[in-house]
């Protein structure tokens, strides 16, 4: 069984940028994989390169074992890609809409699918509307919909829930679990953590073109980030507690930091030091580390942790 996707040295240069600086992954079918990273981090860039619509400047890329320039329409045809941006034919309704993507792909009676798939967007009632008349919201739903129409097994989302309310996500990731648990391969561009960390099993996450982290989500949490130690305090910190921060903010009353601890066993020794260097403490809370906590470790730091 060839994988759902196999990048291989995965490079893109766009005039004195490099974009994609030689990415290798691999996802197996039937994962759901979150590809994270900061704006400009290439993740649209990849994504583009695998749909067909930007060629790489060196590296190959396959679907489904099919490679995305020499059997192109074979690849294609493997992946149903959800862009981040929204761009419609204003004239026509969202049935026209669905039926037209169906015929790019041979699909003339495609109806029964394009119904099934409206009734799990929450579309129905507006089928026959143009989508002039649908709010953001739903324009994105019938994004999603038409990279479904050809039912492919692996299902790419850029961004899928930016700028939708609580309501619609729910109802994008009941339907999209169920298609994961029906086999399609699922890979997601998100910057809602708290997504990522709960539906994605695996993760790469990106950074200036490169691979900064590739291993199972929970491993990455394990591994990078166990615990995080909140602290309010009046005072000057000393420098071996500042070297564990995550992020810091300052109030009008006191100073809020964040620490990363692998252990509970660190909690002594940093209010230990606090205490000798005559820092008053107000707060004191310990949580557990999140995907947020990771990415910002690995965003801050510049040398590769993992791939
Ligand atoms: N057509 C282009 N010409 C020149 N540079 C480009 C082009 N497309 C993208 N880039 C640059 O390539 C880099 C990667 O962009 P890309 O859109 O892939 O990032 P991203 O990870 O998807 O970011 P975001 O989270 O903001 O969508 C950026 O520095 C971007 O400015």
């Amino acid at each position: 069984m060839p994988p759902a996707l196999h990048i291989h040295q995965l490079s893109k240069a766009y005039k004195g940028l490099q974009a994609l600086d030689s990415v290798s992954f691999s996802v197996e079918q039937g994962e759901f994989f979150g590809l994270l990273g900061p704006n400009g981090a290439g993740k649209t860039t990849l994504i583009s390169i695998l749909a067909g619509l930007t060629r790489a400047t060196g590296g190959s890329a396959q679907i489904h074992g099919h490679d995305v320039v020499t059997d192109y329409q074979q690849a294609r045809r493997m992946l149903g890609v959800v862009p981040q941006e929204l761009v419609f034919d204003p004239f026509f309704t969202v049935r026209e809409t669905l039926r037209l993507q169906s015929g790019y792909y041979g699909l003339r009676k495609n109806d029964d699918w394009i119904d099934e798939i409206l009734a799990h967007l929450d579309l129905t009632q507006k089928a026959d509307s143009n989508m002039r008349a649908l709010s953001g919201g739903m324009k994105r739903r019938v994004l999603v919909a038409q990279a479904l129409v050809h039912k492919p097994p692996v299902i790419i989302l850029d961004e899928p829930t930016a700028g939708v309310d609580v309501e619609l996500r729910q109802t994008l990731w009941k339907f999209i679990a169920q298609l994961n648990q029906q086999g399609h391969t699922i890979v997601l561009t998100t910057h809602y953590l708290e997504e990522a960390e709960q539906l994605c099993t695996r993760l790469a996450m990106l950074k200036s073109g490169r691979v900064v982290a590739l291993e199972k989500t929970d491993d990455l949490l394990k591994r990078f980030a166990g615990l995080s130690l909140r602290l309010s305090y009046q005072g000057t910190l000393p420098a071996s507690v500042l070297e564990k921060q995550i992020e810091q903010a300052a109030t009008r009353i006191n100073n809020r930091i964040r620490l990363r601890m692998t252990s509970y066993n660190e909690l002594e020794s940093i209010l230990c030091a606090c205490r000798e260097a005559g820092v008053q403490l107000d707060d004191v809370q310990v949580e557990r580390a999140d995907l947020e906590d990771v990415f910002v470790q690995l965003m801050q730091n510049n040398s590769k942790v993992a791939a």
